[in-house]
């Protein structure tokens, strides 16, 4: 299948990614969110990350400005109606995305493919509530996406090879590494990291550490790009906590049992970098742990 006007739904943090790298291989683009001001920002926050590209020599100014052309913004759904692929790329809740399937699904093409970047949920499920199951797949990138090597495909039970092999072709476009995942909770990069946030979590709720001894002891002990907590407050700590509990009621095994302090946070609303607040205070000139 020609794949060239790709549609993306959830304008936020990874939503703007994928829009990012897709306009710069060339796709045309279209993201739409609930929210105007997501829109407002995606925009923005896409432009700032092209210039830096620019800045450091990875991309020219043309590519730059032809990139930002290819994407177009919207806030309704109707119109992703002539979208080869759909990414879906909204908040990590069950009911949110199937309400965006089910609103979308009249507007589509028989023949476009939909797909979800979501981090943990069932695409064999998602994809019995849509009218195409076989043209359904879990289309998982990284956070930040434009540096982000990987990205994760999976089929569901009804997945067909025509679609799978249209999605690692998009996958190739992008420069970017198709890994295979089977469809159970959380597939591979989450089913193995997500644990070991949580158990940082653990290890701070516990008074083993502190978010500083937790980070530098991860940072430099075990040289990790960024301490675990860190990492947390950078995917937000809401999504880490929906993963959990995807991971926790798929498995029914006590050891994916997400962290009370965890769950503390987010019903503070202290969700990491997205809100300025989580396991670091971003409000002033540098992060200061919040424990
Ligand atoms: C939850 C899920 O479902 C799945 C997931 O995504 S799990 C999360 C996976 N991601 C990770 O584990 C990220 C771990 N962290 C890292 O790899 C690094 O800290 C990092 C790449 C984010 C930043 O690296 P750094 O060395 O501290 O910063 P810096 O030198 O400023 O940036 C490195 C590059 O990242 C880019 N970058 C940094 N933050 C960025 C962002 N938010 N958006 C886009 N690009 C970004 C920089 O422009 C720079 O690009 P070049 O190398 O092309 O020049
Ligand atoms: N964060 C990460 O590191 C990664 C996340 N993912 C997955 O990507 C998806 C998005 O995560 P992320 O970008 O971090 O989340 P964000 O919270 O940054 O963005 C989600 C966006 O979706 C919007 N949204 C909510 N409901 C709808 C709707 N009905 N229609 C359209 N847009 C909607 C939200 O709007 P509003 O704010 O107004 O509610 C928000 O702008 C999730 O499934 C997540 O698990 C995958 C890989 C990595």
């Amino acid at each position: 299948m020609n794949i060239q006007k790709v549609g993306i739904v959830g304008a936020g943090q990874m939503g703007n990614g994928i829009a990012h790298v897709m306009a710069l291989a060339g796709y045309d683009v279209l993201l739409t969110d609930v929210s105007a001001d997501a829109l407002e920002k995606a925009m923005i926050v896409m432009s700032g990350n092209l210039e830096r590209q620019v800045s450091r020599g990875k991309i020219t100014e043309d590519e730059h400005k032809n990139a930002l052309a290819q994407i177009t913004t919207t806030q309704k759904l109707s119109d992703l109606g002539d979208c080869d692929l759909i990414i879906e790329s909204a908040t990590e809740r069950e009911t949110v995305k199937q309400a965006i399937f089910e609103d979308l699904l009249p507007h589509l093409k028989p023949e476009t493919i939909l797909t979800s970047n979501t981090s943990s949920i069932s695409i064999t499920r998602l994809a019995s509530r849509t009218d195409r199951p076989e043209k359904f797949m879990g289309f998982h990138f990284m956070n930040p996406v434009p540096i982000m090597q990987l990205v994760e495909l999976i089929r569901g039970i009804a997945t067909d090879e025509p679609t799978y092999n249209a999605c690692k072709e998009v996958v190739e476009r992008l420069n970017k590494t198709a890994a295979s995942a089977e469809d159970f909770p959380a597939f591979i990069v989450n089913r193995i990291l997500m644990p070991m946030i949580n158990e940082a979590v653990y290890t701070l709720y516990e008074g083993v550490g502190s978010v500083k001894s937790i980070d530098d002891s991860m940072k430099l002990g075990a040289n990790h790009p960024m301490g675990p907590l860190e990492l947390a407050d950078f995917i937000g700590l809401d999504t880490c906590l929906a993963i959990m509990n995807v991971l926790h009621d798929g498995l029914a095994d006590t050891k994916y049992r997400p962290c009370p302090l965890l769950t503390k946070y987010v019903e503070a609303g202290w969700l990491g970098r997205k809100t300025q607040r989580g396991f670091y205070d971003y409000r002033g000139d540098v992060p200061v742990p919040t424990r």
